[in-house]
């Protein structure tokens, strides 16, 4: 199995305390791995620690088996979207995608075929300001994905979108690691990921559970929502 995306013990310390400690699991090429756990629990700090944005305590993050930052093109390999990675309001949107891909350093023109991808070339000529949340939601996953790449780590990519965002977010992650590119998603949504995870990671500040989501459904008698509570309760 092709690993995309491996956490090998990897810790985090903010100030005394850990944000994550020991986190230990792969992302496998051909999947969609949703991250799940309460506020706090660390997963912006394991996504900012697999893209090169913190530096780990101990242990390691790795894409495609070497660090973030020793790639030499990373938007290549890895296409990102975190939370506060936000867009300069007066650009349009076609202009934002143009620099980021420009920035990503891609030889072909990809920025017409993502704001299809993302339903967005309708609104390409608005300026970012007059987006509504669930487009700038969409501006953002075009943005990850214009230097044509096998991973994504995306943050909460399902906030701000409405029922048939929902719909195209689901359809979109299924039809990207069908075609063999792999997906790491945090999300507050468990009903949502039930619908797109393979592998489901459940996190507070270590691993309190890692499986396939039909492992996570089985615990919770059918439901990831139970196995969820269910974990927690015992994590306590
Ligand atoms: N820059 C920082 N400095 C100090 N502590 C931080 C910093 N960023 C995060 N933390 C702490 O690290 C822990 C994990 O936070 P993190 O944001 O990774 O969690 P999260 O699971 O993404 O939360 P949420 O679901 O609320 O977005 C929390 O205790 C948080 O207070």
């Amino acid at each position: 199995m092709t690993i995309h995306a491996s956490f090998e013990q990897f810790s985090k310390k903010r100030g005394t305390r850990f944000a994550v400690e020991g986190l230990t699991f792969d992302v496998p090429a051909g999947q969609v791995v949703g991250l799940i756990g309460p506020n706090g629990a660390g997963k912006s700090t394991a996504l900012a620690g697999l893209t090169g944005l913190v530096e780990a305590t101990s242990g390691r993050a790795t894409v495609f088996g070497v660090d973030y930052r020793s790639l030499r093109r990373p938007a290549g390999r890895v296409g990102v979207n975190l939370d506060g990675m936000d867009v300069e309001p007066g650009l349009t949107g076609r202009r934002h995608l143009q620099i980021c891909q420009l920035a990503a350093g891609v030889d072909s023109d990809n920025v017409e075929r993502v704001l299809e991808q993302v339903d967005l070339a309708g609104e390409a000529n608005k300026k970012v300001r007059d987006y509504s949340l669930g487009m700038k939601q969409r501006l953002g996953i075009a943005s990850a994905l214009v230097g044509n790449p096998q991973l994504l780590v995306l943050d909460e990519p399902a906030n701000g979108l409405d029922p048939e965002g929902i719909q195209w977010l689901r359809r979109f992650l299924r039809e990207f690691a069908a075609a063999g590119g792999s997906a790491l998603v945090s999300s507050h949504q468990l009903m949502e990921l039930e619908q797109v995870a393979d592998q489901v990671v459940i996190l507070k500040q270590t691993v309190l559970f890692r499986g396939t989501l039909e492992e996570a459904k089985t615990l919770g008698g059918g439901s990831l929502e139970a196995a969820y509570f269910k974990i927690l309760a015992g994590a306590q």
